[in-house]
């Protein structure tokens, strides 16, 4: 999320590479599938940092890899936690239960401004770091890598017991929690949950690369754009592909209209999902960007030739069926600390520092 992450001297936003890339299995020397061994540090601003929180949810990971949320301003020094001791109430419990973290009574408290950047509502704008009291994810960094010269991303998976990074790739995340190391901890209907079918596997990475790429990175590519040629080629070739989401989901909506009738929304919203007729990685990678895209990415990051809301009424239908229909992700979404976040730690792109209020509402009904 942050402005400094990288740039080239063309002008241009290069998101820099993960380097703590290990993973979770029987077979791993040290990182063996455990119950209550992992953890995992978010902040609920990151659309990474999402992914993992919807995976672990829909896996029904919660009571086997807890989490801590950052408060949702990053300053110069990266994300840090609430103030130790601060979390250690019932009340944590409640935010894993939850299958991610809930904040939905924020979702209705409005106006968002007037909130100082140093603001500590307690398990509101984040969580204390429960295990080493630490105040800062740097400190993660450092003691896994004393000589650490990147930047402190989020998320991060740690194992408890060495006190080390396991990876800081959320895509690497998301398939650790996918993949069947946890499942003797979590019931038959979490086993079940494949959210790359082998049948679908191939679709699946082809819509991810691009997606990635130019809609995921794109946001970015174009808010942190250092030159106006590089801003308008990039914001150009983003709705280009918007435009290809919007026709691949719209030949999926009358396919399924087709096949069930236009009247029978029921059925086809049940299939109504980026590949396949399940939920999949498809879905879970694409969601925390359009989720953004009106709150934030639209005015914040420039991204203004049009919105999803008003648009591209596919990709909308898409993205409200997912939101009110799936509680993983509705849960994980805090539209609070999405606009907060991205409005009030990123000076170079909004100085002042002021959150715009609308759109309103954070989402249209389904
Ligand atoms: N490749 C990483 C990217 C994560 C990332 O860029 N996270 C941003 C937040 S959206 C971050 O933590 N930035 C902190 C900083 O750059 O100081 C992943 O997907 O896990």
């Amino acid at each position: 999320m942050s402005e400094k992450s990288a740039s080239n001297n063309k002008a241009e936003f290069k998101r820099q590479s993960s380097p703590f890339r290990e993973i979770i299995s029987a077979d791993h020397p040290i990182y063996k599938p455990a119950k209550g061994r992992y953890w995992l540090y978010v902040a609920l601003p990151c659309p990474w940092a999402q992914r993992t929180l919807i995976t672990r949810a829909l896996k029904g990971l919660a009571p086997i890899i807890g989490c801590s949320v950052a408060h949702w301003h990053l300053d110069d020094k990266g994300w840090r936690f609430l103030e130790e001791g601060d979390g250690k109430t019932n009340e944590r419990h409640w935010f894993d239960i939850a299958g991610g973290i809930s904040s939905v009574n924020l979702n209705t408290s409005t106006p968002v401004a007037n909130i100082p950047n140093n603001a500590h509502r307690l398990l509101v704008d984040g969580t204390d770091e429960p295990h080493y009291g630490y105040k800062r994810l740097s400190d993660f960094y450092f003691k896994t890598k004393p000589d650490y010269k990147g930047r402190f991303t989020v998320p991060v998976l740690c194992d408890l017991e060495t006190c080390t990074i396991v990876n800081n790739e959320s895509s690497d995340i998301i398939r650790i929690m996918n993949s069947a190391a946890f499942d003797e901890f979590v019931g038959e209907e979490y086993r079940q949950v494949r959210l790359v079918p082998r049948s679908l596997e191939a679709q699946i990475t082809e819509f991810n690369s691009w997606v990635y790429d130019k809609i995921n990175n794109g946001v970015y590519k174009a808010g942190f754009a250092e030159c106006a040629e590089v801003y308008e080629r990039e914001v150009t070739s983003l709705f280009q592909y918007l435009d290809k989401l919007e026709n691949l989901l719209d030949k999926k909506y009358t396919d399924l209209e087709a096949k069930y009738g236009k009247n029978n929304k029921d059925k086809i919203l049940d299939r109504y999902f980026a590949i396949g007729d399940t939920l999949t990685e498809a879905d879970v990678r694409l969601y925390p960007t359009i989720v953004r895209f009106d709150v934030v990415y639209h005015q914040h990051f420039k991204c203004n030739l049009a919105t999803i809301r008003d648009d591209y009424s596919r990709i909308h239908t898409w993205l409200k069926n997912i939101y009110w229909r799936h509680e993983a992700f509705q849960r994980t979404t805090d539209f609070t600390h999405i606009k907060l976040g991205y409005t009030r730690s990123q000076p170079r792109v909004n100085p002042i520092g002021i959150t715009p209020l609308g759109p309103k509402p954070d989402i249209r009904p389904l």
